[in-house]
């Protein structure tokens, strides 16, 4: 198959939120033309374009191509996939409409299993991923802040080196100033950032706790490490290696940032189901169908999957 995308390049995005939004606006600002999907936010981006509070420097996009049904949305060569995977169900209505033929979906969301999702809908030949290092929420109707970081790491779903396209895409984040890491192994990268969302984003939801609190108490960091080292084990069964040192880094940076509660945190104070399908059970269903034991990760997983049932029960305040 062709990989090669056309010069003038049309980006879509499904799911204008933290993720969707930022990149989003950042690639309208550049000059490319960009086509957002919405949902609750559709009559005030309608009114007032998208909103960015950055680090990097706000700024407002007072008019954005804005859409609520997917059919009105024209073909595109670049369909950004940035809901939830909560909301990975959708894709099968979503994304036939407006991905161009030559086109390509490129998934921006934490944990596995979700290319395998997109493979069964366009093709496998039509997929991309890309790990997102950024920390940033959505905090009103089209208004994202962004709160540090912001590269991503892309790459082919199939395994076939660095393809034009991916340089394409790659170029357009760089041109949006956006820092773009190719790989020749997306899996690698999947399972290298679930060394930090395992623990992190798990931990800071059963035991109420920012970053900086479970490094900075010896049990709880204690916790931490011992799920990066089952994370490290776990990708094994995907012939991935993962090497100590990086785990001490992974520690180390996230000692250096400020403390943060982690995508996970955020969407249980709202209320929202929680990624634990794609960040817990698939990590975990690969592992445990190779014969390895996790029992840290399987603990932390039933313990959310109890909290998160419990949490949707009760009313939003
Ligand atoms: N936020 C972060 O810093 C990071 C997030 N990630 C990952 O990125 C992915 C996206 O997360 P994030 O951007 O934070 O999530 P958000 O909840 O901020 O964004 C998802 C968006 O999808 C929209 N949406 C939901 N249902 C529909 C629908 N039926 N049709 C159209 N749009 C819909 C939501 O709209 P509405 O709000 O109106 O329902 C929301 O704006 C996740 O996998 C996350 O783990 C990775 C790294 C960092
Ligand atoms: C690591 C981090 C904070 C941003 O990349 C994240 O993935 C999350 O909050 O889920």
């Amino acid at each position: 198959m062709e990989t090669t995308l056309p010069n003038y390049r049309r980006y879509a995005i499904i799911g204008t939120g933290a993720i969707g939004g930022f990149y989003g606006a950042r690639l309208q600002r550049a000059g490319l033309e960009v086509h957002f999907l919405l949902h609750t936010d559709y009559a005030t981006v309608c009114q007032s374009g998208l909103v960015i509070d950055s680090i990097e420097g706000h700024f407002t996009l007072p008019q954005v191509n804005a859409y609520q049904d997917v059919h009105q949305i024209p073909p595109c060569d670049v369909v950004i996939v940035s809901l939830k995977t909560t909301q990975n169900h959708l894709l099968p209505q979503l994304l036939p409409p407006i991905l161009q033929e030559s086109g390509v979906v490129l998934i921006l969301q934490n944990g596995l299993g979700m290319e395998e999702i997109v493979a069964k809908i366009v093709g496998e030949q039509r997929v991309m991923g890309g790990i997102c290092f950024i920390c940033s929420h959505k905090v009103g109707p089209g208004h994202i802040c962004h709160l540090d970081y912001g590269s991503i790491t892309m790459g082919e779903y199939l395994p076939r080196g660095i393809t034009a396209r991916l340089s394409q895409i790659a170029a357009d984040f760089n041109q949006a100033g956006i820092a773009v890491q190719m790989t020749e192994d997306l899996l690698l990268a999947r399972w290298q950032k679930l060394v930090w969302n395992i623990p992190f984003n798990g931990l800071s939801v059963v035991l109420n706790a920012t970053t900086a609190e479970l490094l900075n108490h010896a049990d709880s960091r204690y916790l931490v490490k011992q799920l990066m080292d089952e994370v490290k084990v776990a990708a094994t069964s995907c012939d991935r290696s993962i090497a100590e040192i990086f785990i001490e880094q992974m520690l180390t940076h996230t000692e250096k940032m400020k403390p943060y509660k982690p995508s996970m945190k955020l969407d249980y104070e709202a209320h929202r189901p929680l990624e634990i399908e794609a960040i817990f059970n698939q990590p975990l269903h690969l592992a445990t169908g190779a014969g390895i034991k996790l029992p840290q990760m399987m603990m932390l997983y039933r313990q959310l999957q109890f909290l998160d049932t419990q949490n949707r029960l009760k009313p939003t305040n």
